[in-house]
């Protein structure tokens, strides 16, 4: 076919579509489409029968490119060939576009898309296949032992090779990395066993088969996607998460295989080996289940006295954390033990926000009900009696008796908060969870962030019905979070959000839409923020531009108004001069404190220790001052 009688056919379906659509708009759409595929033909056309000189073929690749359309490699060339040579072919290609439906976008929807959908904020996105044998697997050293099972590091056996998932770079991807000019030293942090593997303590040596093992265990399962597939329907009505979530612990995979004794096996868990003298008849082949997880550097509770930290390092800790709290609610799960051993944490250096994950699903509730009957003593709870909300606390069993477990993690949330910001959870040794009063919780450091702190109080309601929604409660700290200009309150009331706004917002249709329009526009700033953060690593954390993309790919305009009375209490006056100029102001104001950022750096020429600088488009300054009560560092305002 020549390019002229191909182009002619493309035209025609073009003008066809136009027709049926009836919308000019799709004529738009087809033609980028279209061309390309018209010079990718051309090319081959070129090279394989040399109808022209091979320059003329480049010539159309050069003008391809300049028209804005990719230049494919010629492998391609010869695909599309064969595809267009394929009348049915022909015809699905443009089935999509025939199907596609003119249609305005949420803008809502579209950040959610953006940030949901692309491994380029979301690095958890990728996918890898892991090994179902013991054998597959090379123990490292001893990580830590509950009553349940032993953790252990791990690497697959023979290799040396990088894993999948098993480096961790500055940036979400390379270019970024290049863009920002990240000092090689600190671009990527290889470990030499870069995995976890929970060996499961199996008391029951005595029983043949592994359907014991799956039913007993499976609830470990419950924050891996493909536990479903794997249990078979072992479990009843489990229903683990269906997706992967940056802060919930990565499961890898699970399998039951035969038990590997551990040199110091013998040592730290006697009883749950089949050499115990008690056991009377030894299944053939004694096994258990091995759960395989991404390997994180310590828990919550070792950090928190280990490590001087900022107000914002929490804040930003605290978010992730509700953030889990938020996809577990939104699936129906409970995680039923959040105690700060239970909070893992990555990081690559010793001052690096790290990035959190709820860990140790072994008492989870997840079957699509958050009720349980809780007829007699027996039946569980959930784990450590100190963590457990009140409404768990209090309850007596009894005929009929139900535990609700809705609010319970995000109750728990409130504790663990009090324990990053201030290293004592009041809750460990103060106060009982079945009798405390609200009045009785204690006052957080002034230098706390007023969000952060309303949200800890609201979190820690007694009434679970009064307690905050963890997605709201996440919103509010993430919008606190943003560095957009001076204040993240003043941009807002710049955008036109107001306290009156708040409380309208809502109310009716026509009035919710106008208002919506000025919280559209709050987003819009956040999201270019959250996009240029991205475009210079260096300057903000792996863990917070990862809480961006979280917070991002789940946008929701009833929860964010809900979240925005933490920055506009009913009650408290406040005058808003509010112009679009003032956004753009803002907006220009973030892209030139980005340079001159870098250009402060440059001069410096001092690289950061941990591969971040402390963010200079804050125009806050984070202060090290070791001598401050708990060791907590404080971030303060500079002059
Ligand atoms: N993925 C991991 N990476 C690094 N260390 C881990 C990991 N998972 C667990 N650990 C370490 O192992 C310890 C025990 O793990 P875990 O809490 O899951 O065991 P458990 O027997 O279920 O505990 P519990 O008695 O609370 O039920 C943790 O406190 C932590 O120190």
């Amino acid at each position: 076919m020549s390019m002229k009688r191909f182009g002619k056919a493309a035209y025609r379906i073009a003008n066809e579509l136009v027709a049926r659509s009836g919308r000019a708009g799709i004529f738009q759409r087809l033609l980028p489409r279209i061309f390309p595929a018209t010079y990718n033909l051309g090319i081959h056309v070129v090279l394989k029968r040399a109808p022209f000189p091979r320059q003329n073929a480049l010539r159309i690749a050069r003008l391809a490119t300049r028209h804005g359309r990719l230049f494919r490699p010629f492998s391609s060339v010869i695909i599309e060939r064969h595809r267009f040579q394929n009348r049915d072919d022909w015809r699905r290609k443009f089935e999509p576009i025939r199907k596609e439906q003119p249609r305005s976008i949420d803008l809502v929807e579209r950040i959610k898309q953006i940030f949901g959908n692309s491994v380029r904020y979301n690095e958890d996105l990728k996918s890898s296949e892991w090994p179902n044998r013991i054998d597959s697997y090379e123990f490292g050293e001893f990580l830590g032992q509950g009553c349940n099972a032993a953790v252990y590091s791990a690497k697959l056996s023979n290799s040396d090779a990088e894993l999948p998932n098993s480096k961790y770079s500055i940036g979400f991807n390379e270019v970024t990395d290049i863009l920002a000019e990240v000092p090689p030293l600190s671009k990527v942090t290889h470990k030499k066993f870069p995995l976890a593997i929970k060996l499961m303590f199996n008391f029951e040596h005595d029983r043949d088969g592994d359907l014991h093992l799956w039913s007993s265990m499976g609830n470990e399962l419950a924050p891996y996607p493909n536990a479903a597939k794997l249990l078979k329907g072992r479990m009843g009505n489990f229903q683990p998460l269906p997706a992967k979530h940056p802060n919930v612990v990565r499961i890898q995979t699970a399998f039951v295989d035969s038990l590997k004794v551990l040199p110091d096996a013998i040592e730290r868990y006697p009883d749950a080996l089949h050499t115990a003298r008690w056991y009377e008849s030894i299944a053939s082949q004694p096994k258990t289940m091995y759960v395989v997880m991404r390997r994180y550097r310590q828990t919550l509770h070792d950090y928190v006295w280990t490590h001087h930290r900022n107000y914002w390092t929490g804040r930003v800790m605290m978010a992730q954390l509700l953030e889990a709290c938020t996809y577990l609610h939104q699936h129906k799960v409970s995680q039923r033990d959040m105690k700060s051993d239970n909070i893992l944490l990555e990081y690559d250096f010793d001052d690096e926000i790290p990035q959190l994950v709820i860990a140790d699903f072994g008492c989870a509730l997840a079957c699509d009900n958050w009720q349980v009957s809780y007829e007699s003593d027996d039946v569980s709870l959930g784990g450590n009696t100190k963590t457990r909300a009140p409404e768990i606390a209090t309850v007596t069993p009894g005929r009929n008796v139900k535990v609700d477990f809705e609010m319970a993690d995000t109750w728990a949330a409130g504790g663990l908060s009090y324990e990053i910001l201030t290293r004592s959870n009041p809750f460990y040794k103060h106060l009982d969870t079945s009798t405390y009063l609200e009045s009785e919780l204690p006052a957080l450091p002034s230098r706390v962030n007023f969000v952060a702190r309303d949200v800890i109080f609201d979190l820690l309601k007694r009434n679970p019905k009064e307690r905050v929604k963890p997605s709201v409660a996440a919103n509010a700290l993430n919008l606190s979070l943003f560095r957009m200009g001076e204040d993240v309150k003043q941009m807002m009331e710049k955008c036109g959000i107001s306290q009156a706004t708040t409380l309208l917002a809502g109310v009716s249709k026509g009035l919710s839409q106008k208002i919506n329009n000025r919280l559209d526009e709050v987003i819009n700033l956040i999201t270019a923020e959250t996009i240029m953060a991205n475009l210079a690593p260096h300057l903000i954390s792996r863990a917070e531009r990862q809480l961006r993309a979280t917070f991002l790919s789940r946008l929701n305009r009833e929860d964010i108004w809900k979240s925005l009375h933490y920055f506009f209490p009913p009650g408290v006056q406040l005058a808003t001069p509010a112009t679009s100029s003032d956004c753009l102001e803002s907006i220009s104001s973030f892209i030139s404190s980005l340079s001159n950022g870098s250009e402060e750096l440059e001069m410096k020429r001092k690289p950061a220790k941990n591969g971040y600088n402390v963010p200079i488009l804050l125009r806050n300054v984070i202060r090290t001052d070791s001598d401050e009560l708990n060791g907590i560092v404080h971030r303060v305002r500079s002059k």
